[in-house]
């Protein structure tokens, strides 16, 4: 079966998924991916990923984001694309794969997938904000009254106006009555707030911690979509042992006939 293709979400981002082991598919074809990612005109999705052979480690990880281009970490897509490892029998119940910033080791348990991050060396201070690179660019900042919190107008200005055209993805948090951190991402390359983003997730919970916001080094993070939970080590700055933990899940099978 050519063209068949899974859906999967892990809380609430969601992917296309290719089993692309045969390198068939035309992934030069931007305008196709954005096509198959767009939510009116195609299957509609944040991205786009292929699950490819990889000689070193058990498969690679090709993510593209929803304007088709292929886009830099994207740590939910990690998550599920080690689900649709387990799910093809690629993996057990441990792995390691290769995405487009590095090696990333990953356990899957049940729908419950830890992916582990690639180390964080800089948390670079702006004004009233923080930026760093988890595998992807995030900006983090802290607002109060984040639920009725403008994220597509604030994200999209600064997204392009702090960022330029390379840009950044943009985080908004406020701190909740759990101990934990409630999360809004407008997210580039989709371009749109997303109900949920790994790396925009994994940046806060490190931003909070290096901050003083919490002491703790296991965070819950709740964005739109479903909680995630990020574990860390620290030493002088230097965040290491990061693990991105949720639940990712297959939803749907289906024909592309483009
Ligand atoms: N949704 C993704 C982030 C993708 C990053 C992408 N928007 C880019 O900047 O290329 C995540 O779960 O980490």
């Amino acid at each position: 079966m050519e063209n068949t293709f899974y859906k999967y979400q892990g809380t609430g981002n969601d992917f296309v998924m290719v089993d692309n082991r045969n390198g068939q598919f035309p992934k030069d074809d931007y305008p196709l991916i954005a096509k198959i990612c767009n939510r009116r005109f195609g299957v509609g999705a944040d991205g786009l990923i292929l699950l490819e052979n990889d000689a070193e480690t058990d498969f690679r990880m090709v993510y593209f984001n929803a304007d088709g281009k292929e886009g830099s970490m994207c740590g939910n897509g990690g998550r599920c694309i080690v689900a649709f490892a387990h799910f093809l029998k690629v993996i057990e119940k441990e792995t390691v794969f290769i995405a487009v910033d590095g090696l990333h080791e990953a356990t899957i348990t049940d729908d419950v997938v830890s992916l582990k991050m690639l180390d964080v060396k800089e948390i670079k201070e702006k004004t009233n904000a923080l930026f760093m690179d988890t595998g992807s660019p995030h900006h983090v900042q802290l607002v109060n009254g984040l639920k009725s919190f403008n994220v597509v107008k604030e994200g999209a200005r600064m997204r392009y106006g702090v960022y330029g055209e390379k840009g950044s993805n943009i985080n908004f948090v406020e701190k909740n009555d759990e101990g934990g951190f409630d999360i809004r991402t407008y997210e580039r390359g989709v371009e749109d707030e997303t109900l949920s983003c790994g790396t925009g997730v994994t940046a806060v919970a490190l931003g909070m911690y290096h901050l003083g916001n919490t002491k703790e080094n296991t965070i819950g993070i709740k964005a739109l979509g479903g909680n995630l939970e990020v574990s860390f080590k620290e030493q002088n700055g230097s965040y290491s042992d990061i693990y991105l933990k949720g639940e990712a899940k297959q939803v749907f099978k289906g024909e592309l006939t483009w």
